[in-house]
């Protein structure tokens, strides 16, 4: 059906709004990895995508343009507070290429957040705006939960439980980091937290069970009977009032910082100091992403280095079949609380002059 043809219907038809799907969870739960799942596994065109990254380079849009290049990436910020204007433009930008044939006729829109987003006021964005509600409705909310640091997430980060608090579906990935006993403890906590939640375990999914994540009708009454208790420091739901009062949460010290190298590295030495780096200074270091150019050919040609750590883990690298792009630079995207990029590019810029030579890192 082409936009036009949308634009002409009959009343009746008009009303039917599209579905927006938000996918949430803490920083490196495992959304882009669900993202790509979902898009490899329906026909092309289906899903429209928006991500927003807390982070001066966009590596999920790198990773997800190839399969939906279509994708929207939002500016660095938070969607919940900082960009919602934004995110409205977005939206509406979106829906007018559709309307008018630039994109296919997509039947959803996902919305991956930051991983410090809450998505209360997102839904607030959506509703309270008369162009946007008319044609867009939060159908469904899907958190990511990574079962590896669930539990200490929790006691750290509000965010985690605001995500947690807010879903639909909680997906819980990484269990295969998790012992039994607390895979289990974690489904009884997430079950006590938000009891309306379906609560699926990601490695379980096929593609049509990942497909069938965002299809299938979100039970909105599940878990309301008996009572939920509410979560104690639940404030998801502070923001879901239906109006846009000015409400800015507090990220406190995280911030984010790009590192960008113009030189082939060696993973090995370069994992060492990586390894060194979250050993000392881990508690601090939310999450570490990076494209590295790391000299590895195979295929069509240069196949860059995915790297991907989570506080203190660092998850198998791995290798992409080809550059995202023109940018064949290394970059590093840091979302730390508390740890200056001083410290980090000093230590990178020593690393560096003691492996290969005093060539200077260069931050972005
Ligand atoms: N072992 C394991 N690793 C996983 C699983 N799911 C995702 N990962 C890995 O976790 C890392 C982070 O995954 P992403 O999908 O990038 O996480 P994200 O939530 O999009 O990260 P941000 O956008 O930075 O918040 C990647 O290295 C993934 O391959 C899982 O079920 N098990």
């Amino acid at each position: 059906m082409t936009a036009r043809r949308t634009r002409t219907t009959k009343p009746a038809a008009r009303r039917q709004r599209l579905p927006v799907a938000v996918l949430t969870g803490f920083l490196g739960a495992g959304k882009t990895s669900l993202l790509r799942r979902l898009l490899a596994a329906e026909a092309a065109g289906r899903t429209a995508v928006l991500v927003n990254e807390f982070g001066e380079v966009g590596i999920d849009q790198l990773l997800v343009s190839p399969i939906a290049p279509d994708i929207v990436l939002l500016e660095s910020g938070c969607i919940c507070c900082r960009i919602r204007g934004e995110l409205k433009d977005a939206l509406v930008d979106l829906l007018d290429a559709r309307a008018e044939g630039r994109l296919p006729p997509f039947e959803r829109i996902v919305i991956e957040t930051t991983g410090l987003a809450e998505p209360g006021p997102i839904h607030s964005t959506l509703a309270a705006d008369p162009l946007l509600a008319n044609q867009v409705v939060l159908e469904r909310v899907v958190a990511v939960i990574d079962a590896g640091n669930a539990q200490e997430t929790h006691g750290r980060r509000p965010e985690w439980l605001a995500q947690v608090a807010a879903a639909d579906i909680i997906a819980l990935a990484k269990t295969d980091l998790a012992t039994a006993a607390q895979a289990g403890a974690l489904r009884a906590l997430l079950a006590q937290l938000n009891p309306g939640a379906a609560l699926v375990e990601t490695a379980e999914l096929d593609g049509p069970a990942v497909a069938a994540l965002f299809d299938r009708p979100v039970d909105r009454t599940a878990g309301l009977l008996p009572a939920a208790p509410a979560p104690k420091r639940h404030r998801a739901r502070d923001h879901d009032h239906g109006h846009d009062h000015a409400h800015e949460h507090e990220h406190g010290a995280v911030t984010s910082f790009t590192l960008v190298l113009d030189r082939k590295l060696d993973w090995t030495a370069f994992g060492v100091w990586l390894s060194a780096l979250l050993h000392w200074h881990g508690d601090r270091i939310l999450r570490v992403k990076g494209i590295l150019d790391t000299g590895t050919t195979g295929g069509e040609g240069e196949r860059p280095l995915l790297l991907n750590g989570v506080q203190h883990t660092i998850h198998p690298p791995e290798h992409l079949p080809a550059w995202p792009g023109s940018d064949r630079r290394s970059r590093l995207v840091f979302i730390t609380d508390g740890l200056e990029r001083a410290t980090v590019e000093r230590s990178l810029a020593a690393w560096l002059a003691a492996a290969t030579g005093p060539k200077r890192a260069r931050s972005a």
